[in-house]
């Protein structure tokens, strides 16, 4: 479905991704695991293809064709979409209208009231409420998460959908995701959370912008734990490590 080859992006001169390869097959959950600026977040912008992180090698395949040259625009028509950690750009509009944006001209499986239930908002509370900091921090992850449910998506981007979420309602997060995967889209899944990584068919643990390791989530886990974590050379991966993959 997805196949990202030997990209790389910098940032003022300063590389933040480096051969970064990366399968992902039509309706697999695939975890990111990485430590505080690894570049989690900007391999999700490239793959989306915001304006500002184009790649600066490398190539994007989905379904074998390349979109490494596709806006924005055209990749979220092709299915791909992501969760942006703030739902500022929607400010003013009502819940109920921001989340009918993504299905114009879609046969779309779930109605808007049923988006904000299976993220546990109650609908008759929030579908007229407004998009604005009226909402908590934890609403507002919420209703972006179920926006990307509206939007059925086929590839969804989730730049940690469970921060600022608590416990208890960890559960409606993973409860979307399955929704999602059960609808026919895969998931790129970048979390802090090891309960929600779990649930990821494979993972992948990034540092300093390069693949340490792929594979099942318990041995990403695994070297995350107990290489990455305690690792006092934050963001500077052993050599040995480097070749882990
Ligand atoms: N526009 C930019 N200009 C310069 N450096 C940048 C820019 N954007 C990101 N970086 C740097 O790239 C690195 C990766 O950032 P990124 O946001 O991708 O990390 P992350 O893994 O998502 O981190 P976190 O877990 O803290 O969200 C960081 O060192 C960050 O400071």
């Amino acid at each position: 479905m997805l196949e990202l080859q030997h990209i790389a992006v910098q940032k003022n001169g300063t590389p933040i991704l480096m051969q970064v390869d990366l399968r992902i097959a039509a309706q697999e959950i695939h975890s990111i695991l990485g430590r505080n600026g690894t570049g989690k977040t900007t391999l999700a912008y490239s793959l989306m293809g915001l304006p500002d992180y184009a790649l600066n090698a490398g190539d994007i395949l989905w379904e074998g064709r390349s979109i490494t040259n596709l806006s924005v625009a055209e990749r979220a028509k092709l299915g791909i979409t992501l969760a942006w950690q703030e739902p500022a750009r929607f400010e003013g509009l009502s819940v109920a209208e921001y989340l009918h944006l993504g299905q114009q001209g879609k046969k779309a499986a779930f109605s808007p009231a049923q988006c904000l239930d299976q993220v546990g908002l109650d609908p008759t509370a929030y579908l007229a409420r407004t998009v604005d900091a009226t909402l908590s921090g934890g609403e507002r992850k919420r209703i972006e998460l179920a926006a990307v449910l509206a939007m059925q998506p086929r590839l969804a981007i989730l730049d940690e959908p469970d921060s600022g979420i608590d416990a208890l309602s960890l559960d409606f997060i993973k409860g979307v995701i399955r929704t999602l995967v059960r609808e026919g889209a895969s998931i790129l899944l970048i979390t802090h959370h090891e309960e929600v990584a779990a649930m990821a068919d494979r993972a992948s643990v990034l540092c300093a912008g390069r693949i340490l390791k792929t594979g099942l989530p318990e041995e990403a886990t695994r070297l995350f734990r107990n290489h990455c974590q305690p690792c006092r050379h934050v963001n500077e991966p052993e050599e040995e490590l480097i070749h882990y993959v």
